[in-house]
Parts: structure tokens; C-alpha cells; sequence
């Protein structure tokens, strides 16, 4: 098995055990070195979160030293929430008694950026005496041209403490602008989701059978780099100058080591302090990472990766409870074709539910939950032309998850479409279905919206199901989702580090700080033996085998 599949198996046995401390004293937030105001306004905000996890021990005080950290942890360990609560006890950086941008988070997509400035605005919101809202944070993600208008305006004007956005956003920003971002006076940068965002190959090795596709894909790298690592290398352009002489000239290095007199030069570049992170670091890209990038400054760095520990001996994705109350998540595999629905084979009984298992939340009306949806309407012509072109779905596979939903889902499902899916055509057809379907966004969409901010365990009378694309699903946290629908295999038709580390992902939008739920994938049937290579079915045995996770059967479907 892989490194990073063994991590993930293990720290999924293992979620839910990660905040108690090992001799068994427990830390506090405010032990980490955050300010006592802050502390007291983030608790009021997340009433369920008490102690900081092993991670957060570790890397808050990193950032709050200024040191570089490359972060990983299993999705839903608490790595973006407590990134977001460093980055808010950090000091104000000011040239001339005016405030610049101190922190730069960066992300993969605005459904994210929304989500962290919603937790930012929850804290504020329940600050004894907030400062104005866009002093403390914004947002800047490409919106039809408004972050080079109205977003250029606000940002110039005043100069958030943390500013989130795309890579794609921010670039357009500084080429238009090369003072507006302030990149020299930036304190911290980080780039959640960095595996997304700075794509990397395996290292080539002649001998191996995919040599080539490898060498393929290095040169389209090459070529085109992405915006993420265009972005990283102007803002730590000096650094990748230094590390590089330091590559050329080991011995002059040495010397300055021996002498104690490193930490020098990178502190007097005046570079900001790097932080990288993602659930799924795979080696490649932390030797890029490391040898190759040039922006992590080598002598600061401190690596923190979550629990290991195995628990009960090995995974099983039919386990239930353990010892800390923290749930499993279950993975299932429905195959679809017009004779009918089944169970991928070798799927086994799913454990009974405890009585507090899911489902026995608080009884809430839909409008509670939502603050009415009237915005995701699907356009009136929009639906005539739906009516006269091919659907690109397959009905099969809807109604499946569709009858799935009605039949399963308590109050929030997430459907997970491939990455260029269209995805109103998706609400629309599930909506002909009867399905309370709705787009997934965190900006203007209040439904998904109301579930980022509701507390979870609601029971809706009419639930609904969020629709995404794997493009805009990283990172998210909906307290709230006890099923996440995955459409077709993760990242195309290739079974690979991606699509494992996709499966991940989509996963891990369930099951988050031991919350556990259930993962169903449906795949078209091509009513082949799942033994023979190629086929859907042995495709998804083998991502669930490369992380040791065993699929459950789905019953209604038995
Ligand atoms: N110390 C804590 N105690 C309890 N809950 C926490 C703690 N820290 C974070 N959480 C909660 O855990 C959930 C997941 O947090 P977050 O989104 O930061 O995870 P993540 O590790 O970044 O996930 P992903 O890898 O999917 O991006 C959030 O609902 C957050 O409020």
C-alpha cells in the first residue's frame, strides 16, 4: 500500500482520538499563544470546539513564530479552521501607520474562500467590539471582472488583515495592478489544498511501464505551469534566488550553518512565511516542494503531519462507533444499467447504527433550515432548451441516486458530478425527478449557505441534495451532510494517484471530526466481470482497495 493510502486508512481509524493529548492533560486554544479576546469570540462562535486537535498544537504556535509549515492531515482533522484562527492572532503588518494585507490564504475555489470569510464573520459577529468586517478579511475570486472593479476599490482603500482568494483572481489582480496586493510586506501565505493547486508528477523511472505517460505529463507542466506557481514564484522570487546560490554554492553555506548565522539572510529577504497544506501530500510534490520550488525556506520549516495511530488493529469501513464516540464512515458501490441496480461484489452487511446514529436529530422545518430558496431557480428557457438537447447524463444513474436520496438522506446529501459536468442541467433533471436539488454555492446560493452556518444534526422534512463538481468540492465543510453521491470514477477514466486522492477528497466531505456517513459512488454498469481489468467495476475496487477501505452494501438497492 501507499504512504499516503496507509495514512489515510490509519487516520481515519483514528479520527475522532486526535484532541486528546497523550498523557492525557488536554491544552487550550489560549495555551497555543492566541489572544484571550479572540479565544473567547471563536468559542462563543463554535460552542463544540473546545481543545485544539494534536495538529493545531502544533502548527499554531509555528505560524504565530513565523515559521514555515507544511501541513497534512486527514480531511475534516481541522487544518483550515485552524489556519484561519492562526492567521487571525497575527499582528497587523503596517508601513507608515497604514494597515497592508498581513496574510494571504489562497484556495482552489470561491465556494471555499466564502466558507472560510463566513467563519471569520461568525467570529466577529460575536466580538464584544468588532472592527469593520472588510478591515479583518475579504474575498477576492474572479466574478465576472468585479475583483478588478468594485473588489480592486475596497481592497486599495482598505487593506484587509486576511485576504482569500483564487489564484486566478489574485494574479489578474496584481498584473493589473502590481502594488495593490502589497506582496512585500505580506506575514504569511498560505495555499490550502496545495496538491490541487500545484500540480506534480512521480519521478521518471526508464524502467517502469509508464515512463512515458510521466514524461508527457512533466512537459505539459512545463509548459504550462499553472497560476499558483506563477504566483508563488514572484512573491518568493528572493528566496528561490537565495536557494538557488545555496544549490550552487553548498560549501559557502556550510560555513554559514557552522557559524549559526543562516536564519539571516532569508529573514532580512523579508519574505513571508510559507504555510502549504492539503489531506493528501504525496511525495512527488513534497520533493518539488522541498529541492525544487525554491519558496519554502529549508532552515524554518516544520513538518506536521496528523496521527498515525492504528486502532482495533486495522480499517474497516463497516466499523461503527469507537472508543471515542467518533463514527466510520461507509463507502458503497451501486452499478446502474437499464435491467437494473446492484451492489458492487464483495461488498459486505453494513454494521447496525446505533440508536444515536443519524437521522435522530432535532426535528426542523425545511424553512428553519433554509432561508427560503428561491434562488436556485432553474431559468424558465433555460428548461425549454434542456427539454430539446441530449442530456449528457445518463437517466439511469439519476433516478438511482435519486431513489437513493429519497429513501436514505435525513436532511443534506451532496451530489459530486465530474469535473465539466453541467451542473444546472444536473439540478434540472433531478428536480423532473421530484428532488429537491440545488446548486451548491456559498456565495449567493442561501441554501448552501444556511447549511455552512447551521450547527448540523437537523432532521429536514423536505431534504435536499447540494450538487457540485469535483472542481469546487475540495476543502468544504457542511456540518450538516450525511451522504455525499459520487458520479462516475474520481478524475476520469484512469485509475491513479489522482483519482485515489479525488476519492479522498469527495469523500471527506463526510465523516468530518468523526462525524461519520455514508459515500455511494454509481457507475454506469458495463455488466462486465469486476475481476477483468478495465472494467468500471474493478476500476473502483481498485481506489477502495489502495486505501484499504472495504465497500459496504447499500440495502435498499438488495
Ligand atoms: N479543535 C477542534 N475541535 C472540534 N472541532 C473542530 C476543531 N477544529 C476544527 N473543527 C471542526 O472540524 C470541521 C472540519 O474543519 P476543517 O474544514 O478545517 O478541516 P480540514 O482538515 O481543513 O478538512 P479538508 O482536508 O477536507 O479541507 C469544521 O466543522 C470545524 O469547525
Amino acid at each position: 500500500m501507499s504512504r499516503s493510502a496507509e495514512s489515510y486508512a490509519d487516520a481515519l481509524a483514528a479520527q475522532g482520538t486526535s484532541i486528546v493529548d497523550k498523557e492525557g492533560e488536554r491544552a487550550t486554544f489560549k495555551d497555543l499563544g492566541l489572544h484571550a479576546p479572540m479565544t473567547a469570540s471563536f468559542r462563543t462562535a463554535f460552542p463544540n470546539i473546545l481543545y485544539p486537535t494534536e495538529t493545531q498544537r502544533e502548527f499554531i504556535p509555528a505560524i504565530l513564530e513565523g515559521k514555515d509549515v507544511l501541513l497534512s492531515d486527514v480531511t475534516g482533522s481541522g487544518k483550515s479552521f485552524g489556519l484561519v484562527i492562526a492567521l487571525l492572532n497575527k499582528p497587523r503588518t503596517k508601513a507608515q501607520n497604514a494597515d497592508n494585507i498581513t496574510s494571504l490564504f489562497i484556495v482552489p475555489h470561491r465556494d471555499l474562500a466564502y466558507q472560510l470569510f463566513h467563519w471569520i464573520q461568525k467570529v466577529l459577529n460575536v466580538s464584544n467590539t468588532p472592527p469593520p468586517l472588510s478591515s479583518v478579511v475579504q474575498v477576492l475570486v474572479r466574478d465576472g471582472g468585479s475583483h478588478l472593479g468594485v473588489g480592486l476599490s475596497t481592497l486599495k482603500e482598505q487593506p484587509p488583515h486576511i485576504l482569500i482568494g483564487t489564484p486566478q483572481a489574485l494574479v489578474d489582480i496584481h498584473r493589473s495592478d502590481s502594488q495593490a496586493l502589497q506582496l512585500s510586506m505580506l506575514s504569511s501565505v498560505v495555499v490550502d489544498e496545495v496538491d490541487y493547486l500545484v500540480e506534480t508528477v512521480p519521478r521518471k523511472d526508464p524502467q517502469k511501464s509508464f515512463y512515458k505517460t510521466t514524461k508527457k505529463a512533466e512537459q505539459k507542466i512545463q509548459a504550462h505551469p499553472g497560476v499558483t506557481r506563477q504566483l508563488l514564484d514572484i512573491i518568493f522570487a528572493r528566496r528561490k534566488e537565495l536557494n538557488e546560490r545555496r544549490r550552487d554554492e553548498p560549501g559557502l553555506f556550510q560555513q554559514r550553518r557552522r557559524a549559526n548565522i543562516l536564519d539571516g539572510p532569508m529573514r532580512r529577504l523579508g519574505t513571508p512565511q510559507l504555510i502549504l497544506s492539503s489531506a493528501t501530500l504525496r511525495t512527488h510534490l513534497k520533493n518539488y516542494l522541498f529541492d525544487e520550488s525554491g519558496w519554502l525556506d529549508k532552515d524554518n520549516v516544520l513538518k506536521v503531519a496528523g496521527n498515525k495511530v492504528k486502532r482495533n488493529g486495522r480499517l474497516s469501513s463497516a466499523s461503527h462507533q469507537n472508543d471515542d464516540g467518533a463514527k466510520a464512515t461507509q463507502h458503497s458501490v451501486i452499478l446502474v444499467s437499464e435491467h437494473g441496480i446492484r451492489n458492487i461484489s464483495g461488498a459486505i452487511l453494513p454494521v447496525e447504527e446505533s440508536s444515536e446514529g443519524e437521522g435522530s436529530g432535532q426535528r426542523v422545518s425545511p424553512e428553519a433550515v433554509f432561508a427560503l430558496q428561491d434562488d436556485g431557480d432553474v431559468d424558465g428557457k433555460v428548461s425549454e432548451n434542456y427539454s430539446t438537447t441530449r442530456s449528457p447524463f445518463n437517466p439511469n444513474a439519476l433516478e438511482a441516486i435519486a431513489t437513493a436520496f429519497a429513501v436514505d438522506v435525513p436532511s443534506v446529501a451532496l451530489l459530486v458530478l465530474p469535473a465539466s459536468s453541467p451542473l444546472q442541467r444536473a439540478v434540472h433533471e433531478l428536480r423532473e425527478l421530484g428532488i429537491n436539488a440545488y446548486g451548491l454555492d456559498l456565495h449567493s446560493g442561501t441554501a448552501g449557505r444556511s447549511h455552512l452556518l447551521s450547527g448540523g444534526e437537523a432532521v429536514s422534512e423536505n431534504p435536499t441534495l447540494l450538487v457540485s463538481t469535483l472542481a469546487t468540492t475540495r476543502g468544504l465543510d457542511l456540518p450538516e451532510l450525511t451522504h455525499v453521491f459520487m458520479l462516475g470514477i474520481p478524475e476520469g477514466p484512469k485509475v491513479n494517484g489522482r483519482s485515489v486522492d479525488a476519492y479522498v477528497h469527495i469523500a471527506g466531505r463526510v465523516g468530518r471530526f468523526g462525524r461519520g456517513g455514508k459515500v455511494i459512488t454509481v457507475l454506469e454498469d458495463d455488466e462486465k466481470d469486476e475481476k477483468e481489468v478495465g472494467s468500471e467495476g474493478s476500476k473502483m475496487k481498485r481506489i477502495l482497495g489502495r486505501l484499504e477501505i472495504t465497500p459496504v452494501r447499500f440495502e435498499p438497492f438488495e
